[in-house]
């Protein structure tokens, strides 16, 4: 027996009566023309842009759903796809991978310079980040060389930002790039980034860039932005806590970073959701007691995280 429109409609029905409340809070999105017959996959692409799912991740879950869906023979409306096999993720298997880093980054401060990242390595910050926004080559340079100096002899990782090249120079412990720097990276940059041994973080927003981040075989993926942040424009909303914690389960066996609009009020609820790590810029920079508070936002994380 064909399924007929309507029947699609119903499951389309379906999937959302079930994932209304998760996913609350998006404007429906356009459907995307579907590129295939597939009952399922209609069905899904249909209830997940009702969502508010973007075009790209609207495709990403119903080709999961209909992955899913013919693995096991059966549909299932009430279940959100989750098994990275439905997704066709790498999850860091194979040879080309970038070097592991730890599953718990745990607080992981987002910094403008070498100044910062002294006092937050100093502070007993687990992982530090240099943001240090600049086309100066020299100045560059000499930011990423101060930062790598800054951590000496204490334990803090330190991520660069951005000039990945000045951070092989300087012999960081990993980079951070964002969709923008993937799209300036040539395929032999890549390759000279990992031989390096230096680790990867990687930025995303939303299905199509986890799929994207995972096939590089980085070292974690940041999750973001999980609320409103006024630090920088952001191409895409706010995912909230039921994106953030499906986009856990989905990616458990990377470390993950969440980011976006966190301060100590939301640690507890971002933690629950699966994440081993939480960024934040201006919970820390607008601190009136920066030690102070980067032991509390420390406190916080130690006590979800046991
Ligand atoms: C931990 C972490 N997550 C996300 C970002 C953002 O990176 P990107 O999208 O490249 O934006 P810029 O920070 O370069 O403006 C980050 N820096 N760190
Ligand atoms: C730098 C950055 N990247 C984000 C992303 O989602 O990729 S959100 C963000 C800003 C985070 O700053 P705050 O903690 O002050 O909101
Ligand atoms: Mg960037």
């Amino acid at each position: 027996m064909s399924t007929t429109p309507d029947d699609i409609d119903r499951m389309a029905q379906d999937i959302v009566r079930h994932h209304a409340t998760t996913f609350a809070g998006f404007a429906p999105q356009p459907t995307p023309a579907s590129d295939t017959q597939e009952p399922v996959y209609q069905a899904a692409l249909q209830a997940c842009s009702t969502l508010g799912f973007i075009a790209a991740d609207a495709l990403c879950l119903a080709r999961a759903w209909q992955a899913r869906t013919q693995r096991t023979g059966q549909f299932s409306a009430a279940d959100w796809p989750d098994d990275p096999r439905d997704f066709g993720l790498r999850l860091r298997n194979g040879p080309h991978v970038f070097a592991a880093c730890p599953m718990q980054l745990g607080l992981y401060a987002v910094l403008p310079d070498a100044t910062w990242v002294q006092r937050m390595a100093h502070a007993g910050v687990p992982t530090v980040q240099l943001r240090f926004k600049s086309s100066d080559p020299a100045a560059i340079a000499r930011e990423v060389a101060a930062a790598v100096q800054a951590v000496r002899g204490t334990p803090a990782r330190l991520f660069i930002n951005d000039h990945w090249r000045a951070a092989i120079e300087a012999g960081a412990y990993g980079v951070h790039l964002g969709q923008e720097d993937l799209d300036a990276l040539q395929l032999e940059d890549l390759q000279t980034l990992r031989a390096s041994g230096m680790r990867l973080g990687v930025s995303t927003h939303g299905y199509a860039e986890m799929l994207r981040a995972d096939a590089l075989g980085p070292s974690y993926i940041a999750l973001g932005a999980v609320f409103p942040t006024t630090l920088k424009a952001m191409a895409t909303a706010p995912q909230g806590l039921g994106r953030l914690a499906a986009y856990a389960r989905l990616l458990k066996s990377y470390p993950l970073v969440a980011i976006g609009g966190i301060g100590a009020e939301q640690f507890a609820p971002v933690l629950a959701t699966g994440v081993g790590a939480i960024a934040v810029v201006r919970a820390l920079l607008n601190a009136a007691d920066l030690d102070a508070e980067a032991q509390k936002l420390m406190e916080l994380m130690a006590a979800a995280l046991r």
